[in-house]
């Protein structure tokens, strides 16, 4: 198959490694202003992994839309600025597939509905999401992740074509679930960076038991299906991200407890701010995201805010 990845940072540069290992005709895109994209056209690594000369490296957007399937890889909110750019295209007969995990803040949307503002009906779009980091990737380390879509030839025709020893994907069958699972579980993970920090990580059983039963709650209030919260798309992604010490999330997490600065995308940090909106849209008590909010964005000091948590009324567990 014919693909162009579009965002050369962490991740596309890795789906694009990924890609061409499996035999796929390649080419990554980055914006000519890229720092990631001027370090891949001059040494072709960017310290995590060496792209192979078959791919080819592109600042030039019209030619990486020529590719018949478009996965894109980046920030969740530059999302809709992406496609802007690409709208004079006129892209028709494409497959997208969003390799990203987080939601629109300004609308609220997933991003598969920020996606159909853009596309025709001749374009379909997937998600790829679940666990796996490209330091263990690129080392051969395998892993389990879902692609999902409305369209089930084209979860068919992804599914066949991208698997392989090295990541073994599942039908998803809920978008809705497995694009919030996806998005909160970045929340989670600067809840678990937070308890890292306060020296508080035998917290985390709790917070992966307590965190997948708040997110399958707003899942099902949103119409989907309350168990994708404890799929590859959320649960399964919680060691990549809950413990993993190449997680982004949790690293800003430990980081912002420590009063420490840190630059990295970590993509929970923006969809904590969209899902307090959902819970409030949809009436749903989201506890965990309510206290990170409160900790990231009101200030409030996170050892009061964990005992605010202890406090609440006293529940059933289910
Ligand atoms: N296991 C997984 O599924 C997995 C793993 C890592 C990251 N991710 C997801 O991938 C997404 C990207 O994360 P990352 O760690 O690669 O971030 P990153 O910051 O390393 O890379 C993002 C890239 O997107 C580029 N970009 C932004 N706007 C663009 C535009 N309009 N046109 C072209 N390029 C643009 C940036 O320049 C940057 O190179 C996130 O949503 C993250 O959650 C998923
Ligand atoms: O490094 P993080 O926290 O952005 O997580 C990356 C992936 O989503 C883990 O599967």
């Amino acid at each position: 198959m014919k693909i162009s990845v579009i965002g050369c940072g962490r991740w596309g540069s890795f789906i694009a490694w990924y890609l061409d290992r499996k035999g796929h005709d390649v080419s990554l895109y980055g914006r000519a202003s890229s720092k990631h994209m001027k370090e891949f056209q001059e040494t072709r690594t960017n310290g995590l992994i060496t792209l192979p000369e078959s791919i080819g490296l592109t600042a030039n957007l019209e030619e990486a839309t020529k590719a018949e399937v478009i996965v894109i890889s980046v920030n969740s909110q530059g999302l809709r600025a992406l496609m802007t750019e690409l709208a004079p295209l006129v892209l028709r007969d494409k497959i997208f597939v969003l390799c990203m995990k987080g939601m629109e803040i300004s609308t609220g949307k997933r991003l598969t509905e920020v996606m159909a503002e853009f596309t025709d009906a001749t374009c379909k779009t997937a998600v790829w999401l679940g666990p796996g980091h490209v330091q263990e990737f690129y080392k051969g380390i395998p892993n389990c992740m879902v692609i999902d879509s409305q369209e089930e030839e084209v979860k068919e025709l992804l599914i066949q074509n991208f698997s392989n020893d090295l990541i073994r994907f599942y039908y998803g069958n809920d978008l809705i679930g497995n694009e919030i699972g996806g998005a909160a579980k970045n929340v989670i993970g600067i809840a678990a960076g937070m308890l890292d920090g306060l020296h508080l990580s035998s917290l985390k059983g709790a917070l992966m038991s307590r965190g997948t039963r708040e997110v399958s709650r707003l899942i099902k209030a949103m119409g989907g299906n309350e168990l994708s919260a404890y799929g590859l798309c959320h649960l399964g992604d919680y060691e990549a991200t809950v413990f993993s010490p190449f997680s982004h999330n949790r690293t800003f997490g430990e980081s912002f407890i420590r009063g420490e600065a840190y630059t990295d995308l970590a993509e929970g940090y923006y969809t904590v701010k969209a899902l307090m909106a959902l819970s409030e849209t949809y009436g749903v008590d989201l506890p965990i995201t309510e206290a990170v909010y409160a900790v990231l964005y009101e200030g409030k000091d996170p050892k009061e805010t964990l005992n605010g948590l202890f406090v609440r009324s006293l529940k059933e567990e289910f």
